[in-house]
């Protein structure tokens, strides 16, 4: 198998098919609704809060909304209110199930759900997702995290709508250094290895450092990517703002560092500071017209062209030119 990462590989242009880069549609279908383009901010406590995902949703994006320290109905009923979408994560312990069964009372099925677990491939996921099936069918339900193919194979046989790929190679993530797991150094080579036997939609979780890292994913087989690490530290981002000689950080945690938990028990994350990058906005604007040059470069006009181009692999064992037969 080919072990390569966002930062050795590189894509190979195709003879441009569009006269203005607007002419190339980043966007992108995932369950019921098309969004803007393939990305979603990371459900995390430092980089998603209500306002922020309302603005998403109203703006043309997808959002999963963070679970901790939340209530899940009030937050499904707040969006309701609003007119737009409702997107959620969950856990798989009492209080998940607590939660689906009032919100299936309630009649309020969320149009998605994330069951969002450090290791996915797992029967407690296997349980919620025959859970959420039961109790709210239109549901589209995205179960993860993952990071091999039977993992993306039983998970889709258990009734996932999409599955997450990514254990550890976030940026605030210890996984790796802790338990000697995970796809942190090779996520790009695992999600070409998970992609080759999905059938449903995969979401490429961790390890984005830059926008050109969006469309590598699309080429190696995800339909979206989540993104912490770039999507944090934004005016509006939720998390303390720190100066540090004159500068503005705010903070980005992991989910699982004592920072989220409030203990350190199975802490498997940690705590870093993101220099204050302007508005998330901007932000999301200049990934949506790197998508739509990175489109123009792979020869087409929508974002599934991105997929047919080759690819070179720098340095290492594997390096060389692949080409597409
Ligand atoms: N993508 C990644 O690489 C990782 C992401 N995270 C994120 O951190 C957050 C917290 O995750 P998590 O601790 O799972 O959530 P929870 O604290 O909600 O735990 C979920 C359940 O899974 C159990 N569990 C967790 N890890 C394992 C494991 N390795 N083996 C068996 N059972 C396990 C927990 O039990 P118990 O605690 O008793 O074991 C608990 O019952 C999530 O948002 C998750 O996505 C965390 C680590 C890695
Ligand atoms: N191993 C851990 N992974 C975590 C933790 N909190 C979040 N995450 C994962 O990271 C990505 C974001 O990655 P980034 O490279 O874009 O910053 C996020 O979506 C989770 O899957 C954690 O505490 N430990």
């Amino acid at each position: 198998m080919e072990i390569f990462d966002y930062d050795n590989v590189l894509l190979l242009p195709r003879k441009c098919r569009v006269e203005s880069r607007s002419e190339c549609d980043a966007s992108v279908e995932l369950g019921p609704r098309s969004f803007r383009i393939p990305v979603v901010p990371a459900n995390m406590k430092t980089v998603v809060n209500e306002p922020i995902c309302l603005w998403l949703a109203q703006n043309g994006y997808f959002y999963v909304m963070h679970r901790f320290d939340l209530d899940n109905v009030a937050f499904v009923r707040q969006m309701r209110e609003h007119g737009v979408y409702a997107s959620i994560s969950l856990g798989v312990k009492k209080a998940d199930y607590d939660t689906v069964n009032q919100l299936a009372a309630a009649g309020m099925a969320p149009e998605y759900v994330t069951i969002d677990i450090a290791h996915g491939h797992s029967d407690s996921v296997r349980d919620m997702i025959g859970h959420l099936k039961a109790k709210m069918p239109s549901t589209f339900v995205i179960a993860g995290n993952v990071g091999t193919p039977e993992a993306v194979i039983d998970l889709e046989n258990w009734g996932a709508d999409a599955t997450k790929v990514g254990i550890g190679p976030g940026k605030v993530c210890i996984t790796r250094m802790k338990t000697g797991f995970g796809t942190g150094g090779w996520q790009l080579s695992a999600l070409k290895w998970c992609a080759r036997v999905a059938t449903k939609p995969i979401i490429a979780d961790g390890g984005i450092r830059e926008h050109g890292d969006i469309a590598k994913s699309v080429r190696f087989g995800a339909t979206m990517v989540m993104i912490g690490s770039m999507l944090a530290g934004h005016e509006e981002s939720p998390g303390q703002t720190v100066e540090v000689d004159g500068k503005l950080f705010k903070e980005y945690y992991g989910s699982a560092s004592d920072f989220n938990k409030g203990e350190y028990r199975h802490v498997e994350g940690k705590r870093i500071l993101e220099p204050v990058k302007g508005r998330l906005a901007d932000t999301l604007r200049e990934m949506q017209e790197d998508i739509q040059s990175s489109i123009s470069y792979a020869g087409g006009k929508k974002l599934s062209d991105v997929r047919k181009v080759n690819y070179v692999i720098l340095g290492g064992e594997n390096a060389g030119e692949h080409l597409l037969m």
